[in-house]
């Protein structure tokens, strides 16, 4: 890989340094599923207890999925001989990725992961090294292991070994590459029988993507494969490898650029860089380039484009549109197969995954979906012939689609009964991962740099949050302070934007818009006892009322402020010059929190100390609305010390009477109460209580009595719910996209919060 000389990549890789050296470093721990507080835990867990599982395991071996983790555990696998495009870089220097698809793994699909390195090229000791690990694995997910020794290692495997065996670089990416080029050649109105492919590289996913593309329809006659000598042909001096052999043709061809010119599709699965603009302009018309080398792809699609208009482009990178990588399918595949016991993955279960990938690109998009998308074009098309990786219909789609075709090829030793309780499980999966951030930042980069200004521009979270909101493309920051005072704190944090260049800057002591700003403000407060005078004083005093002026008056699309100083005094200045939206009953905040197991909204948090049953009810409502921005369906606690009637105190009665109120306002949402914390959390605990509740699973808005009890739960869970993200507090009501944070905000929580904000400013 060549060393980063632009802005960009010299950016990127500080950011990449700093994001696994930060602590805990890497990317990957192991936690404990069960209590071990006391002695008696201590004998369950360990001595004597543990030695019945052990028995009943030694006496039927299917109980090791009951009684142990290795039912969810698949083992990353790799000795280095071909790590992304970097080559053989060893086993020790490929941890990173081994670790990084752990985290594909987990938090895609909730899949947990070993990662093994070995330091160990002989085949045949390998297959012996990885066979061994059976009893401690659920699935083995080879990786990162160079062609051709990685066809006979997984073959050994496979016939070794009782779990499921995958080489992804051979059939994950073979899969995807499958999936964009059907929905390709359908764009283009081509058919798959009579195009010609020419491939570069004759490795590992190269020469899988070449099988499953035959078995869909490509003849291979039409193929044409180059590896880093040349065109691959009959009675090439040097001999090849059988999977070479299989593809090489009876041509004259020798270089990339003799078979490129009339083919219709190029795969790359080799290198940077080897596909030039000249080759491109060979290519037949409407051309399909999968240029899928890893971190650099064979050509840019910019450089491809400008070659040829009319080609249809991706890559295996996350920063193009139609990224082409086995993320859109190693976690999916391995969770059908570990849920319904495959012992193999087969040939049906990888062209269901083809099947369903293809499928997904095409589907109507839910509204929840188009919500969390906002801004971003999800019609099937040039720009977007597969699904995104963000996507969450995939684990939906795509693990039931496997575990029926590992029960129809016969190796499902624990069939799934009913695939809609299959399918239901899933989705609460889905919403568990806490990952419902990924489709704000994604709308948020689609959303063209909205311009967000910070009131505490001086504040060096809120610099390193602008650092990274510019690197991410969320927003146009505008830092409101002091310019001095602020490029010296750049300089100080070691951060590379630069005021004016990269970041606008309003200066609260001299700008030119002091007089637009201060008679705005008098305009909307003269009738309040603002004088001109009051008003420039105001102006020149507080941050936050610029903000609020340059939102007011088109300068800005949203705000953030509240990092120093008190909430009430923030809100103030807000409800002056934003006021509130129409309709809205009054102000109130949402905190959301993605714990490790589930994602909670809680309102009100800072504003209502102690709302009445109407405005609760408005707030639920504004707050439902909030959470559906996040795609995901509000399921609406209202929380009390009482369930169901257990109590008749005025505040139980008050927290009834509101979610009667809540069910006239928005009778679509799911909602019960007045309930205790533990009811909403448990549908268990609910219904030892009442068989009728109206709210089914877990709730994920809970709505609190009283300004203190809703605080209280937020900072309480914020503290013990281990490395759970926030965001918030989310400021309803307001007629902009304006939110006034707290002093106890990180920089990841003012990142969250200038996407969300700039994700709002757009609609
Ligand atoms: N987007 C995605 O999801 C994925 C992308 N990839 C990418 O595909 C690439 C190959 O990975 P993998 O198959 O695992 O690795 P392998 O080491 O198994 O194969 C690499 C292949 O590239 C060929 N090659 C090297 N240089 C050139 C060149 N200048 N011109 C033509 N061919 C060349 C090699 O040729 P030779 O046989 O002569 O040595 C070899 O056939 C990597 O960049 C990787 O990042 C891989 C998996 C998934
Ligand atoms: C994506 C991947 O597995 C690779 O590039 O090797
Ligand atoms: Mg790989």
């Amino acid at each position: 890989m060549k060393e980063p000389t632009t802005q960009a990549e010299l950016a990127l890789r500080d950011a990449a340094r700093e994001y696994h050296r930060t602590p805990g470093r890497g990317k990957i721990s192991v936690t404990p599923t069960k209590p071990l507080l006391n002695q008696r835990d201590l004998s369950l867990a360990y001595s004597p207890g543990v030695a019945y599982p052990c028995l009943d395991i030694q006496a039927d071996p299917s109980l090791a999925a009951e009684y142990t983790s290795r039912g969810n555990l698949v083992g990353v696998v790799t000795n280095g001989t071909a790590v992304l495009g970097l080559g053989d870089i060893g086993p020790l220097a490929g941890k990173p990725v081994m670790e990084g698809k752990g985290c594909l793994f987990k938090k895609f699909a909730g899949i947990d992961v070993f990662d093994i390195e070995l330091a160990e090229r002989d085949p045949d000791k390998l297959v012996d090294i990885i066979a061994a690990l059976e009893p401690t694995l659920g699935g083995i997910n080879l990786e990162d292991i160079k062609a051709p020794e990685c066809f006979t290692i997984e073959r050994k495997l496979r016939e070794r070994v009782n779990i499921p065996v995958f080489h992804d670089d051979q059939h994950g990416t073979a899969i995807i590459a499958s999936a964009a080029l059907l929905n390709g050649l359908e764009l283009v109105g081509k058919a798959i029988a009579e195009v010609k492919l020419v491939v570069s590289g004759a490795g590992a996913a190269a020469i899988a993507c070449l099988d499953l593309m035959v078995r869909l329809g490509v003849s291979p006659r039409n193929i044409f494969v180059v590896d880093s000598k040349g065109v691959i042909y009959q009675g090439r001096a040097g001999g090849m490898d059988e999977s070479k052999a299989r593809y090489a043709q009876d041509t004259a061809a020798r270089t990339l650029a003799d078979v490129c010119r009339g083919a219709d599709v190029f795969l790359g699965c080799s290198t940077a860089g080897v596909l030039t603009q000249d080759m491109v302009r060979s290519m037949a018309n409407k051309p399909i380039i999968l240029a899928l080398a890893n971190p650099e792809p064979e050509i840019r699609p910019e450089l491809a484009r400008e070659a040829r208009p009319d080609c249809i482009v991706a890559t295996g990178r996350s920063d193009y549109p139609n990224q082409v990588n086995n993320v859109l399918c190693f976690p999916y595949i391995f969770r059908g197969a570990l849920d319904c016991g495959a012992t193999r993955i087969t040939e049906e279960m990888k062209l269901a995954c083809v099947r369903e990938i293809a499928e997904l690109a095409k589907a109507d998009i839910s509204e929840e979906v188009a919500s969390a998308y906002a801004g971003q074009e999800l019609a099937f098309g040039p720009d977007y012939i597969i699904p995104t990786p963000f996507d969450l219909r995939l684990i939906l789609r795509i693990a039931p689609a496997v575990a029926r075709a590992a029960q129809a090829s016969g190796v499902a030793t624990r069939p799934i009964a009913d695939y809609e309780a299959y399918t239901a499980q899933l989705t609460r999966f889905v919403y568990q991962t806490g990952m419902i951030m990924r489709p704000v930042f994604t709308a948020a980069k689609a959303a063209g740099g909205q311009r967000v200004a910070y009131a505490e521009g001086e504040d060096e979270r809120v610099l390193r949050a602008a650092q990274l909101a510019i690197d991410e493309g969320l927003a146009r920051p505008i830092l409101i302070g002091r310019p001095a005072v602020i490029e010296a704190r750049i300089a100080k944090a070691g951060l590379r934007m630069r005021l004016g260049r990269d970041v606008e800057c309003t200066n609260p002591d001299s700008d030119t818009r002091f007089r637009q700003y201060w008679e705005a403000y008098h305009r909307l407060m003269g009738r309040d006892g603002v004088t001109p005078e009051a008003a420039k004083a105001a102006v020149r005093r507080s941050n936050t009322l610029i903000g609020a002026l340059s939102v007011h008056l088109g300068d800005a699309d949203a705000l953030l402020c509240g990092l120093v100083g008190r909430f009430d005094h923030h809100l103030e200045r807000i409800a002056e010059v934003i006021g509130l939206r129409e309709g809205a009953p009054g102000f109130a905040t949402l905190n959301g929190l993605m714990l490790p197991d589930r994602t909670l909204f809680i309102a009100d948090t800072y504003v209502n100390e102690m709302p009445d049953a109407p405005l609760l009810a408005h707030i639920a409502h504004m707050a439902a609305e909030q959470v559906q921005r996040f795609g995901l369906p509000p399921k609406v606690a209202f929380l009390s010390h009482s369930n169901y009637g257990s109590s008749t105190r005025g505040s139980a009665r008050r927290m009834r009477e509101a979610r009667d109120l809540f069910r006239q306002i928005a009778p679509g949402i799911e909602c019960d109460g007045e309930m205790q914390g533990d009811a909403a959390l448990s549908e268990g605990v609910r219904r030892a209580s009442l068989l009728d509740c109206t709210l089914s699973g877990e709730a994920n808005l809970l709505i609190c009595p009283s300004l203190d009890s809703a605080n209280i739960l937020f900072n309480v869970l914020k503290t013990t719910g281990g490395q759970g993200v926030t965001i918030g507090p989310m400021l309803l009501g307001a007629n902009a996209p304006v939110h006034v944070l707290t002093p106890s905000a990180t920089v990841r929580r003012v990142v969250n919060m200038t996407a969300l904000s700039a994700v709002q400013a757009r609609r």
